[in-house]
């Protein structure tokens, strides 16, 4: 007996729980529905859509290296000297750039692995992506490509060339972004701010530039760093012999795309880009995945691959060709230390 002569029932304490639990999962069940699918969104992602959203990022960035420049603002500094000496420049364009595609890409995907050559506080980068997908893209990639988000590595140069830039020679200075998925680089964009033009690629499904119709492997030109040369015209000429065309060039974006038919304005054109002094993966990632998309390659002087996971650093020098016997240009190749 209860006090107060309320008696009870085991069957009204049961109703009575049971009302309860009904509650309670009326409040909090739209609120754990949504943290189970912002869970289930974090884990993969649309490759298309990081597709689209490389190329905004590469365009956005590019507005602000292209801004900088016209207004004169550089505030140039140095960041020190590569292993051969050279100052490694850096600029308010770098910045700005890196700003505006680092935190665009993280703010849409913050659990995916995000590597600038660049490094900025967020001051006011609050974008996010529009999700809006480019005509060319859903035209040549119908479906969804979903991986997971934690096999996924990005590579972002917010503004290759640098030292070009410092000097105003505009035609050489591109934005790039690249997807790696388990080391491997899939996705590439490669844009220019002061043209306007933009190149990518995605591996197994499509890009919007073709390799030119052939190329000279006999006595090729062959495009080469203007400012990180170290020794490559002996390199090129042990190879090639000493009357081979040696093509000085800034940027590695740009040399890539001078393998290719680019049909922006002032691209000079090369068979092979061949480089030997130390580079970093942010600088090389994008236009290998765009010639892997157009069934050319991108490897060390050994002819080896490189894995755009972990480490940034690549020692082991670069030769890029398209339609050509790739193996067969590597054995040309004088002894790699
Ligand atoms: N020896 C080296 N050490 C460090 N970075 C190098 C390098 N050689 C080339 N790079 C980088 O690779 C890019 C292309 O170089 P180049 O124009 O000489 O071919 C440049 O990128 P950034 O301009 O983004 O720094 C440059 O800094
Ligand atoms: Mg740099
Ligand atoms: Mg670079
Ligand atoms: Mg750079």
């Amino acid at each position: 007996m209860a006090p107060m002569g309320i008696r009870l029932s085991p069957l009204g304490i049961a109703v009575f729980c049971l009302l309860g639990v009904g509650v309670i999962y009326h409040l909090y069940a739209g609120v754990l529905s949504n943290r189970f699918a912002s869970f289930r969104q974090k884990t993969t992602v649309d490759l298309r859509d990081l597709l689209a959203l490389s190329m905004d990022a590469a365009v956005q960035g590019g507005r602000e290296v292209k801004r900088i420049r016209e207004d004169n603002t550089l505030e140039e500094k140095s960041k020190g000297e590569t292993k051969e000496g050279a100052s490694e420049k850096l600029t308010l364009g770098d910045l700005n750039s890196h700003r505006k595609m680092f935190y665009l890409i993280k703010n849409t995907y913050p659990n995916i692995q995000v590597n600038s050559e660049e490094h900025a506080n967020a001051e006011g980068e609050a974008t996010l992506w529009t999700r809006i997908i480019p005509e060319e893209i859903l035209a040549k990639i119908p479906g969804e490509k979903e991986v997971p988000a934690d096999k996924i590595t990005v590579w972002i140069d917010p503004l290759d060339a640098t030292q070009e830039y410092t000097e105003n020679l505009r035609k050489y200075v591109t934005t790039m972004v690249c997807v790696a998925v388990d080391g491997s680089p899939v996705i590439g964009v490669i844009h220019k701010p002061f043209t306007g033009y933009t190149a990518w690629g995605f591996v197994g499904e499509g890009s919007n530039v073709a390799p030119r119709s052939s190329y000279n492997t006999n006595s090729p030109k062959v495009i080469v760093s203007r400012s990180h040369s170290g020794k490559v015209k002996n390199f090129v000429q042990a190879a090639f012999g000493n009357n081979t065309e040696i093509l000085p060039a800034g940027g590695a974006g740009y040399k890539v795309l001078a393998l290719l038919d680019s049909t922006d304005e002032e691209q000079e054109m090369a068979d092979m880009y061949i480089h030997v002094t130390y580079i970093k993966k942010w600088d090389i990632c994008a236009g290998d995945a765009i010639l892997r998309s157009l069934g050319g390659q991108m490897t060390t002087l050994k002819g080896e691959q490189i894995d755009y996971s972990g480490s940034e650093g690549n020692t082991g020098g670069l030769l890029a060709s398209i339609k050509t016997d790739h193996k067969g240009l590597v054995k040309r190749l004088p002894p790699w230390e």
